[in-house]
């Protein structure tokens, strides 16, 4: 498999994706209690907590997936529900339940092309640039974990998004894999895309992200620069447990 260009090339306008004071709870668990969050176009935003700290109820609401009990999540001021092209505004990259394994990516991207109502001939250009080309007449049954992560980005892009959500995007994925993604979502926020991107591989992110927000037991605890974020450590791993641990200790 090769690794596919680092597209796009167009200039892109994407959206201002914004969280204010999101409360959410499942029945008796409180998953959110006040979380803020904003990612800027041409900008790579990392989401960070630990586990449980509700990154993906945020990122579910932001999406609209999940309502939130209170609070208000906006894409470009407006919630996601009330998007009327979606797809063509934020490409989520999430799980491929959707995807029969019986199917080829080839096969998966058209069905999806003509869900969205976008020109078929798209599911070529996605193809190419998630390095999925050589092996798109394949079953995805057949796929490794990595594999599938560049089918859900290219179902993703395949509306051709200006915003890109991706939550936990490197589990499975091999080294070359990794700098990969990295350099598409540099590309994609370069190009004036708006880039949001969960995960707990801290020394990965840190080599991507402009900008941080962090999250834990459901409330925002930090948010802005990276460059701010780490002033004072060596690394975002470090600044990173430094918060946690004073978090801890006051919430102890
Ligand atoms: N559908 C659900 N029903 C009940 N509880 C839920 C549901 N979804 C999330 N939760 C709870 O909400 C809290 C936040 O979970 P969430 O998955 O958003 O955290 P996270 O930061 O994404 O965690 P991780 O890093 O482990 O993936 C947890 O206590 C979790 O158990």
């Amino acid at each position: 498999m090769t690794a596919g260009t680092s597209a796009p090339s167009e200039t892109l306008d994407g959206p201002v994706l914004r969280a204010e004071g999101l409360a959410k709870s499942f029945g008796p668990v409180p998953a959110l209690s006040g979380v803020d969050l904003l990612a800027l176009p041409g900008r790579v935003t990392g989401f960070v907590g630990p586990n449980g700290a509700g990154k993906s109820t945020t990122l579910r609401i932001l999406t609209g997936l999940v309502r939130a009990d209170r609070g208000t999540a906006t894409i470009d001021e407006v919630p996601y529900a009330a998007l009327s092209r979606p797809s063509q505004v934020l490409g989520v990259v999430g799980d491929l339940a959707g995807a029969h394994p019986g199917m080829t990516p080839r096969g998966h991207l058209q069905t999806q092309a003509a869900l969205i109502g976008v020109p078929r001939e798209w599911v070529g250009q996605v193809l190419h640039e998630t390095g999925l080309h050589d092996v798109a007449g394949r079953r995805i049954r057949g796929f490794s974990t990595g594999m599938k992560q560049r089918l859900a980005l290219a179902t993703a892009l395949l509306g051709r998004p200006s915003g890109l959500i991706l939550d936990e995007p490197t589990e499975g994925l091999d080294p070359s894999g990794i700098v990969w993604l990295r350099r598409f979502l540099r590309t994609f926020a370069d190009a004036g895309g708006t880039v949001l991107v969960s995960s707990h591989v801290l020394t990965e992110l840190q080599q991507v992200i402009d900008d941080l927000v962090l999250i834990a037991g459901g409330r925002s605890l930090w948010s802005g620069s990276l460059a701010d974020f780490t002033a004072e450590h060596a690394s975002l791993e470090e600044a990173y447990l430094s918060m946690i641990e004073k978090e801890m200790a006051c919430a102890g």
